[in-house]
């Protein structure tokens, strides 16, 4: 079976920096990875080339056997993204953005508005109809983001920081969608920094440090020694502990 994602040598460079350095992988369809780092990793410039939003430096991507730079609008028909700024259209409503974002998928109106009104339901998304979502506030333009993402049934799914501003009650309802897509089959991959919420929602775990890739695989596997994935992340990644301020 194809690979649902496929990095080969991937490799991002900004001027003298390496953001992604030579990174490879593979998921099988249906896989859930939870991809961390520190601040400055590189996740956030990797999930921006896996969807189009950057070019590689050197490297490839595959989603679903077909490669994104020989097929760009194939790939995209197939994945949903939310990105870490969101890129919403802050002078639309909620509804008018996902009519926008539906209608470029070749969707129906009455089948967008369909799933709109029910991804709002479960959502608990209840803006007032001609709110802009340039006053929504911060958890609501990321759950219209999320809507966006999975709006045309996308097979793999890329989220960055999706629990992010989220209240708890929103993050349950969330992580429960993310789980009965992947029940379904769909491919998802998100970042966090969130580790209790990484270490029960994502099986398949992936460590960037500096752009390297420093740890891939089952969570279960990953951590031989029985230690929680706060203690893997911080003894693969390394960083000394500090916290005293002189002045303080
Ligand atoms: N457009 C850009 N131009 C120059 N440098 C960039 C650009 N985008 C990212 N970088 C650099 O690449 C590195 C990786 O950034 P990236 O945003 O991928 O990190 P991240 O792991 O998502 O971090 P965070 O957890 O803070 O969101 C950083 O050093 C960043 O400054």
């Amino acid at each position: 079976m194809e690979p649902a994602l496929e990095l080969v040598n991937l490799t991002k460079r900004f001027g003298d920096k390496t953001a992604v350095d030579d990174v490879s992988l593979a998921l099988e369809p249906g896989a859930f990875l939870g991809l961390l780092g520190r601040n400055g990793a590189g996740k956030s410039t990797t999930l921006k080339m896996v969807t189009g939003l950057l070019k590689p430096t050197t490297g490839r991507i595959r989603v679903l056997g077909l490669d994104l730079e020989a097929d760009p609008l194939a790939v995209k028909r197939q994945i949903g993204a939310m990105p870490e700024d969101m890129a919403l259209l802050d002078m639309l409503t909620g509804p008018q953005y996902l009519r926008f974002v539906g209608r470029m998928y070749g969707m129906p109106d009455a089948l967008i508005d369909g799933r709109q009104a029910e991804l709002f339901d479960t959502l608990d998304l209840a803006p007032g109809p001609k709110t802009l979502i340039a006053d929504y506030s911060f958890g609501m333009k990321k759950k219209v983001a999320l809507c966006a993402a999975l709006i045309h049934g996308p097979k793999v799914v890329f989220l960055d920081e999706p629990f992010e501003g989220i209240d708890p009650v929103t993050s349950r309802t969330i992580k429960d969608i993310l789980q009965g897509l992947q029940r379904n089959g769909v491919t998802l991959v998100l970042t966090s920094h969130i580790l209790e919420v990484v270490e029960k929602l994502c099986p398949l775990i992936a460590i960037l440090d500096e752009g390297q890739l420093k740890g891939f695989g089952p969570l279960d596997e990953l951590r031989r020694g029985g230690e929680s994935l706060e203690q893997l992340f911080v003894g693969l990644v390394g960083g000394a502990q500090k916290g005293a301020l002189s002045w303080l």
